[in-house]
């Protein structure tokens, strides 16, 4: 038999977190590749749940293409689940998050969701955080401060740029990578890049972490649960 492909296993894991979803309730939905395929199995029950409440733009678009209702989170006071992907994952349920750069609107979300349903194929499952540059989303005007102090913890910090311009977020932000972060520690990572002024959001996941986590392996779909 052929070993599945990466999107195979991300169609696999998609098709698990079907079962965390909630009738007659709103479902908080990712961003990325495994968010798509996630998008894509909701709209097969789409009659079953009220909507949804998406963590970017381009979320909200495919939901929208799929006639999924997109609801205002202004609007929505509680929702049963949140399902996202990741760029990392440790074997605690922490999680770099924002390769995809939208890493602070999933984190607004997530918050008001009651559990994180992570998403990923298992090659995302490490034993320490930071082989996958950190993404930091910053007020435009202080890059340059955030950087010099980002460049104190120890990494490289790089603005991420996109077809040769600097990336704008959906929130009008740049971002920063930390490469070569070892995250050893990840709650106090988390909270000492939270308290640098202009940082918007870290896209560490630990203090609020995954409480269930889908990880898509050769031999079928593994889950941890925190
Ligand atoms: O900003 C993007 C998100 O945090 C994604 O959930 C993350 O980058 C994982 O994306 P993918 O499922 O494409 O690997």
């Amino acid at each position: 038999m052929a070993a599945m492909t990466q999107d195979e296993l991300k169609q696999a894991v998609a098709r698990e977190a079907i079962k965390y979803v909630v009738e007659r309730d709103i479902v908080g939905v990712g961003t990325g590749s495994t968010a798509n395929f996630f998008i894509d199995e909701l709209a097969k029950i789409k009659h079953l749940i009220k909507g949804a409440v998406a963590s970017s733009e381009a979320t909200a678009a495919r939901l929208r293409s799929h006639d999924i209702e997109v609801f205002d989170l202004n609007q929505v006071l509680s929702m049963p689940v949140y399902i996202d992907g990741a760029d990392e994952v440790n074997a605690q349920g922490a999680m770099i998050k924002g390769g995809g750069a939208a890493l602070t609107r999933e984190k607004i979300v997530a918050s008001v969701a009651d559990k994180f349903i992570c998403i990923a194929d298992g090659s995302k499952l490490v034993n320490v955080l930071g082989k996958f540059p950190l993404p930091v989303e910053v007020i435009p005007m202080a890059q340059a401060v955030v950087a010099r102090k980002l460049a104190k913890l120890g990494g490289e910090p790089r603005l991420r740029f996109k077809d040769g311009i600097p990336l704008i977020t959906d929130n009008g932000c740049v971002i920063i990578d930390m490469y070569g972060l070892k995250i050893v520690d990840p709650v106090a990572m988390e909270a000492h890049i939270n308290q640098i002024i202009g940082v918007v959001s870290v896209g560490l996941f630990a203090k609020q972490g995954a409480n269930v986590c889908l990880l898509g392996m050769p031999d079928g779909v593994k889950t941890l649960t925190f």
